[in-house]
């Protein structure tokens, strides 16, 4: 050492104040980064500083019922009087007692669990531990465990009247900058949370332009169309026909990240069997003949956007394991093409057969439903949300004024209850060829009558029956039970085809009946043909 270093050194250990000495000790508790730390720094220092046997730092647990250890799981219940700190903590006094003592009068079991490597001679001190200031009254109790000389002169010693304020003054700081590191924490995650949702629902909002309905099933649907637009998930959309499969898988791709990229789509019912597997994956020049050039699948150019195979139930077994590598793999081979291909897109799929049962006709690769299906979402049918109906026949009624440059037109209630009456097992196709039909009929400048509104359906093919206004066919069939609704079905009829010919016109429909206006009149409102 040299000699100015070692002047240093002999300052440092004879001349520093008591007070600068302990800067040190001072420093290390002022740097715990939690009350956990600082309670077991705090211990440390004065078990090692000054011999003792031991030193520990109990906390009071947030509801103030029970004392905790940091080391242990065990709890000192404030109100049982079988261990020295209920006392400590109801009294607000120290307390000094031995070993010895301790071990006869307080059989709290943790307790005990402390004292078993204690020596009997040795003496316990145990302090409660006050906020000096913010608002926990009490933080804890400091245990002491020495010889009775040692602790006496501790106690007495202003220096640990001073560490002790230094603790608590630490201590109660750092609880409340904890509490409100939690409390910021939580309210930082339900703004988050909130932000998210209002994120989520003004985008659902905007989604209401395209997915028509304030149905509660169709608010839900758009919950989970932008859900699923925010994920990369394989997305298989059921729903029976016409219930807007090919509209949610459009809005999943313009509602994700994708949005900028290709949108392919194809109906795998409509390609003949031979013909889909280039179409989907693309073949090299020569891969068949007739195959003069190569030729880019759906696959490839769908790269970085979104597929759609509509009626995927129709995809042949063959080609359905080859979709699954696609999806598990990311590669794909063009037909005749030598190398494999790497594949960048969300799956869409959709279908109204229940796969499940092609899965049991053995019709359908159930690993390829199950990868299919990440983001499963099923359609409401028409009869399942039937508080759309209006809405739906009101825009479609705009949309048909718009594409025939015709000026706007509205629909009567009696036309809106024939509406409401019907079934639609075509769901939203159905109804809106209806309404189209019914725009067409209906004279320019008056509203969609009941009367213009094609007859029930009888079959399920999408298509409105349409009455002409050629004289009705009465068929006389053995089916009929109940002769007086026959009767009113016809007369139905008839009126209907009437006014129909004269364009909505009463008095002349009237006139060619036979009848008179008001009688007409009358009877369009029993049957709900006509209000007005
Ligand atoms: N919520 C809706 N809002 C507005 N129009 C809708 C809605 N749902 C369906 N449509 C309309 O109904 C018709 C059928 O919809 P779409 O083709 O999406 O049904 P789909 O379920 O794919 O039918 P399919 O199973 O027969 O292929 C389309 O004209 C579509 O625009």
């Amino acid at each position: 050492m040299t000699l100015p270093a070692a002047n240093a050194a002999a300052v440092s250990q004879t001349l520093l104040p008591a007070e600068l000495a302990a800067m040190p000790l001072a420093l290390t508790l002022v740097e715990s980064s939690s009350t956990v730390v600082l309670r077991q720094q705090a211990a440390r220092l004065l078990q090692s500083h000054l011999g003792l046997a031991l030193a520990e730092c109990l906390y009071i647990e947030g509801s103030g019922r029970w004392l905790g250890r940091d080391s242990d799981n065990v709890q000192f219940d404030c109100a049982d009087f079988n261990h020295p700190y209920a006392h400590v903590i109801r009294s607000g006094k120290p307390l000094t007692l031995s070993v010895a003592d301790a071990r006869i009068r307080l059989d709290h079991p943790g307790f005990q669990a402390q004292l078993a490597p204690l020596t009997a001679t040795s003496q316990l001190h145990i302090r409660p531990l006050r906020a000096v200031d913010g608002q926990r009254e009490w933080l804890g109790a400091l245990l002491l465990v020495g010889q009775a000389a040692t602790l006496t002169a501790l106690i007495d010693n202003p220096g640990m009247a001073a560490y002790e304020a230094l603790l608590c003054r630490l201590w109660s700081r750092l609880a409340r900058e904890q509490g409100e590191r939690q409390r910021s924490q939580v309210l930082q995650d339900s703004l988050t949370k909130l932000n998210d949702g209002a994120r989520r629902q003004a985008l659902a909002d905007q989604l209401a332009d395209d997915l028509l309905g304030q149905s509660v099933a169709m608010q839900a649907l758009r919950r989970h169309v932008i859900r699923a637009a925010e994920t990369n998930l394989a997305v298989l959309l059921q729903g029976e026909t016409g219930t807007g499969k090919d509209r949610v898988a459009r809005a999943i791709h313009q509602f994700s990240g994708r949005a900028k990229e290709p949108f392919m789509a194809i109906n795998c019912a409509a390609i003949p069997e031979a013909l889909l597997e280039s179409e989907l994956f693309g073949h090299a020049k020569g891969a068949f003949s007739g195959a003069d050039h190569a030729r880019a699948g759906l696959i490839s150019q769908a790269h970085g956007g979104t597929l759609f195979l509509d009626e995927i139930g129709d995809m042949p077994l063959a080609l359905q394991a080859k979709l699954l590598r696609v999806l598990e793999s990311g590669r794909y081979r063009p037909l005749g093409a030598s190398e494999e291909r790497c594949a960048d897109l969300r799956l869409v799929a959709a279908t109204h057969q229940p796969l499940r049962e092609r899965i049991k006709q053995q019709h359908f690769r159930a690993d390829l439903y199950y990868r299919l299906g990440q983001f499963p979402i099923t359609l409401p049918a028409l009869s399942e949300r039937q508080d759309d109906i209006a809405q739906l026949a009101q825009a479609f009624i705009t949309d048909f004024c718009e594409r025939e440059g015709r000026a706007e037109m509205g629909i009567t209630p009696a036309a809106l209850r024939q509406l409401y009456r019907r079934e639609y097992p075509g769901n939203v196709r159905e109804l809106k060829n209806i309404v189209d039909y019914a725009c067409a009929m209906t004279p320019e400048g008056a509203d969609i009558d009941a009367y213009v509104l094609p007859g029930e359906q009888q079959e399920t093919a999408g298509q409105p029956v349409v009455s002409t206004a050629e004289p009705v066919a009465l068929a006389l069939s053995d089916d009929i039970d109940d002769l007086r609704q026959a009767l009113r079905d016809l007369e139905s009829a008839i009126i209907r085809q009437r006014l129909q010919r004269f364009g909505g016109n009463r008095a002349q429909a009237a006139e060619s009946l036979g009848l008179p206006k008001r009688t007409l009149a009358h009877k369009c409102q029993l049957l709900e043909l006509d209000i007005k």
